[in-house]
């Protein structure tokens, strides 16, 4: 049966299958977590098996571990893999100068690592995700379960020093329990409203005992393909010589993925 997407899932898939398209035979590739990456990783499933595109890639959490490797990746541990040529990822926000807010999956702390390990970081997002100023999405917050409430209330105690609007902080749940990272960690999530100051906060945040990582990511993303409800795609930032930047149009056929088992 061919598949009925929304604008959104249509804009989602047009801008991660037009990085998909980017990615050249023997990459070693950070491959994203969410549902953006769900739509990298079957395109790039896609080409595996029609082209026999061979490339290597580093999950960023168990669960694109899993899709990709039922997507016939070739999976390594970073460690293996050493440096990465590129990184495709999604994101929950971004701005003009290309910051970003991640970690609406929990997947934030090996995004981040994996993003400083590669070359380039390519963002896939549909047009909602571009903000003037970051901060409507609540930021993500990696912090140790030992001593979490000690660690948020020292968060708390940051906040007014930096240009914010918001002030509520929320643990993360799952269902009723704590919501568990990767990494054995817990999500604090803050209600900010608005980020004057990406960098200064990340690095402030980050100064905070208790606090693994945050989800600001200053400074790694280089560009952003951008996906249209009629999928169309545009891309901004520095296309570094592995794509035209501007407009493309895609035709999007409703069979343009195998069936993965999903
Ligand atoms: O932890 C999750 C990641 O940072 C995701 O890449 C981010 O939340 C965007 O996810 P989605 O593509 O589902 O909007």
């Amino acid at each position: 049966m061919p598949e009925r997407l929304s604008p959104v899932e249509t804009a989602k898939r047009a801008a991660a299958r037009r990085a998909a398209d980017l990615v050249e035979p023997d990459m070693a590739l950070g491959i994203g977590t969410g549902s953006t990456a769900y739509w990298l990783i079957r395109h790039l499933g896609e080409r595996i098996a029609s082209e026999g595109l061979r490339i290597t890639g580093v999950p960023t959490s168990s669960q694109t571990a899993e899709l990709a490797s039922k997507a016939g990746i070739a999976l390594v541990d970073l460690e293996a893999a050493g440096r990465l040529d590129l990184t495709i990822d999604g994101a929950d926000e971004f701005d003009s100068a290309l910051n970003l807010v991640k970690g609406g999956g929990g997947a934030l702390l090996r995004e981040k690592i994996v993003a400083a390990a590669s070359d380039r970081m390519i963002v896939i997002a549909d047009k909602s995700k571009h903000v003037e100023t970051l901060g409507a999405f609540p930021l993500p917050v990696e912090v140790t379960s030992f001593g979490w409430q000690s660690t948020k209330a020292a968060i708390e105690d940051l906040l007014p020093g930096h240009d914010l609007l918001g002030d509520q902080i929320t643990l993360r749940l799952d269902g009723e329990a704590p919501f568990v990272t990767d990494g054995g960690n817990l999500i604090l999530d803050l209600h900010l409203k608005r980020i004057g100051d990406p960098r200064r906060l990340a690095r402030d945040l980050n100064l905070i005992p208790g606090v693994v990582e945050s989800g600001l990511f200053i400074g790694l993303c280089d560009t952003v393909v951008i996906g249209h409800g009629d999928g169309r795609t545009e891309i901004i930032g520095s296309a570094n010589g592995i794509a035209p930047p501007g407009d493309a149009d895609f035709p999007e056929p409703d069979n343009l993925f195998a069936d993965l088992g999903d």
